[in-house]
């Protein structure tokens, strides 16, 4: 009985595992195929257009939507892909997942100046925030927002002073006839006697660059450009450039988020970082003692940040730190070195490839220089030179892609966006667009400059024989007059880039300390430049350029 009973309890409990299986495999199922459902539904929504009306890139992932397409294969030809290729021809409008995410992307100048000068939100996203705190730190001016953002801005923009910008272009004169000698000095140290020595120039235009930064901000010399060596701050700086990169190229690997695991690559991550930090807080307490006790006349402009900074916190109550001085420190290296550097590289590389521009520029800065008993005073002195730079920020736009968060309903093209919806403004395409400038692939410098209209009298020497074109001058050249609304590299309104006039002086002032005492050539007349995308377009291979003494 106890038996048949045991028998009966144990086939009445298999029949209930094997309903209880049953029921397991019919809800598994169901949910796999309702997962599959939704899959192929987010798949097909990523086929269509967010935006009714406006065109959008085909083959959008069901999760990740037109990202992975983005970035594929060296991200130029992604955002192209995604922005350009598919774009309405008519309005330069293209709509886009990101991730589950709409965006609009723009095309049109006019539109692109619409959306920066009325937003200076850019879309939150928290991987994003996170990445670029550990690696320029919480106070970095590119990833604030709101009231906190506006303080460090304002402490920024009230410390480049006209007085300071003064200062600074003796600074990058200095600089670039130090790097011209030093480039003179190898020369003639050849052993094999040869007149001419093939180098790296983006690597030269980085010595230069950090030797500015450096002397301007925290007043010190690294001599970078005299001993034609990067410096230990700019190869770290590059690393953790390097590491955001890959960072935040794969969202997926936990590893690359979580920092606090003791890897191999977060423990390098964290040895780097603490030896750019120490060097610019050392620097910054050292500079504070000197000013405190009247030791020091050097300009340090990072000293009149961190006293306007403290100045706009009191004001509401708060107060700054030497940790965040340290953050902004950070994030104007970040946004001055690699994009500034860049600019320069491109533009040997532009004037080595048009030998009539080249010989245009060298003459203006060869008048304004004279046998060297000339000073450049400001890029004003020499506008043919400024505008071969501005062709160079057209041509090869150091930052490729922006974003902004639309701060009120907006109406483009007779489509309205809703506030918040996130904008993306692809700067190179943008300056690159038949819709905004005219053979928009072709230097030409003559789009932003015209022959001087000064009487005989006023051209006295050390004078250009150029001034600014007027946007209403259709008779000086065959070509349209450059569109200002559309030269957009530096961005526009209230979020634009803050040292713009900086790295103006920069780029003009170092080009033509070097043009004057140098010649720069192809390495081969079938040599072209191969871009990358490493956070800031830059050359690939380093740009390398045969260099020689000018007679
Ligand atoms: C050719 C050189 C440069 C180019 C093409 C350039 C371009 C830009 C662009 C496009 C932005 C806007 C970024 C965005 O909206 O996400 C920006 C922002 C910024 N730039 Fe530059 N930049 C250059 C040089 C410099 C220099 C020399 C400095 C300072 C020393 C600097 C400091 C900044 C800062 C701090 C921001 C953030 C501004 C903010 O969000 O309020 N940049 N730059």
């Amino acid at each position: 009985m106890a038996q048949s009973c045991s028998s009966e309890t144990s086939s009445s409990s298999t029949s209930s595992t094997a309903v209880l299986a049953g029921v397991a495999a019919v809800g598994t199922t169901m949910t796999l195929l309702w997962l599959k459902h939704k899959i192929d539904q987010m798949a097909k929504k990523a086929e269509t257009s967010p935006f009714p009306g406006i065109p959008t890139a085909p083959q959008g992932h069901w999760l990740l939507g037109h990202l992975p397409r983005m970035e594929l294969p060296d991200g130029f030809q992604g955002v192209k892909h995604c922005c350009h290729d598919y774009a309405d021809t008519k309005t330069g409008l293209c709509a886009i997942w990101a991730a589950t995410e709409p965006v609009i992307s723009v095309l049109s100048g006019k539109d692109a100046k619409a959306i920066l000068m009325a937003s200076k939100t850019k879309p939150d996203i928290r991987i994003v925030a996170l990445h670029f705190q550990k690696f320029l730190g919480a106070k970095n001016l590119l990833s604030m927002k709101g009231k906190e953002w506006k303080l460090y801005r304002t402490a920024v923009h009230k410390s480049f002073t006209p007085a300071m910008m003064e200062q600074s272009q003796q600074t990058i004169t200095k600089v670039g006839n130090t790097l011209s000698d030093s480039l003179l000095c190898a020369l003639q140290q050849q052993s094999n006697n040869s007149e001419t020595i093939q180098m790296e120039i983006h690597p030269l235009m980085k010595m230069a660059t950090s030797d500015v930064f450096f002397e301007t901000m925290v007043g010190i010399d690294i001599q970078a450009c005299q001993k034609l060596e990067l410096p230990v701050m700019a190869t770290s700086f590059e690393f953790l450039a390097a590491e955001f990169q890959r960072r935040i190229g794969d969202p997926f690997d936990m590893a690359a988020s979580l920092y606090c695991i003791p890897t191999s690559a977060n423990r390098q991550h964290a040895r780097t970082t603490k030896t750019v930090r120490s060097f610019i807080m050392d620097h910054l307490t050292k500079a504070k003692q000197q000013q405190q006790q009247q030791t020091s006349t050097n300009n340090n402009v990072l000293l009149e940040i961190w006293k306007a900074a403290e100045k706009e916190a009191a004001a509401v109550g708060e107060s700054v730190n030497m940790e965040a001085v340290c953050d902004v420190a950070m994030t104007l290296f970040f946004a001055g070195y690699d994009t500034t550097s860049s600019t320069l590289a491109y533009t040997i590389y532009l004037l080595a490839k048009h030998p009539d521009i080249y010989q245009t520029c060298r003459e203006e800065i060869d008048a304004v220089l004279g046998n060297n008993t000339g000073t450049i005073t400001g890029p004003e002195q020499l506008p043919y030179t400024q505008a071969v730079i501005y062709e160079s920020l057209r041509l090869h736009s150091p930052v490729d892609l922006i974003a902004r968060s639309l701060e009120k309903d907006t109406t483009l093209h007779g489509h309205v966006f809703e506030k918040g919806t996130t904008c993306f403004l692809p700067l190179m395409l943008i300056q690159q667009h038949e819709m905004n400038f005219s053979q928009p692939l072709e230097m030409r410098p003559d789009r932003w400059v015209r022959p001087t209209t000064r009487s005989a009298d006023d051209n006295k020497s050390h004078k250009s024989q150029w001034e600014d074109r007027p946007s209403d001058d259709t008779a000086s050249s065959d070509i349209a007059p450059g569109n200002r609304d559309a030269l957009v590299a530096f961005s526009m309104g209230a979020r634009n880039c803050v040292g713009r006039n900086l790295a103006m002086r920069e780029a003009v002032t170092l080009l033509a300390c070097l043009l004057h005492k140098l010649h720069f050539e192809l390495v081969s007349p079938s040599y072209e430049l191969k871009p990358v995308l490493k956070l800031i377009n830059q050359p690939g291979d380093g740009l390398p350029m045969v260099v020689k003494a000018r007679q």
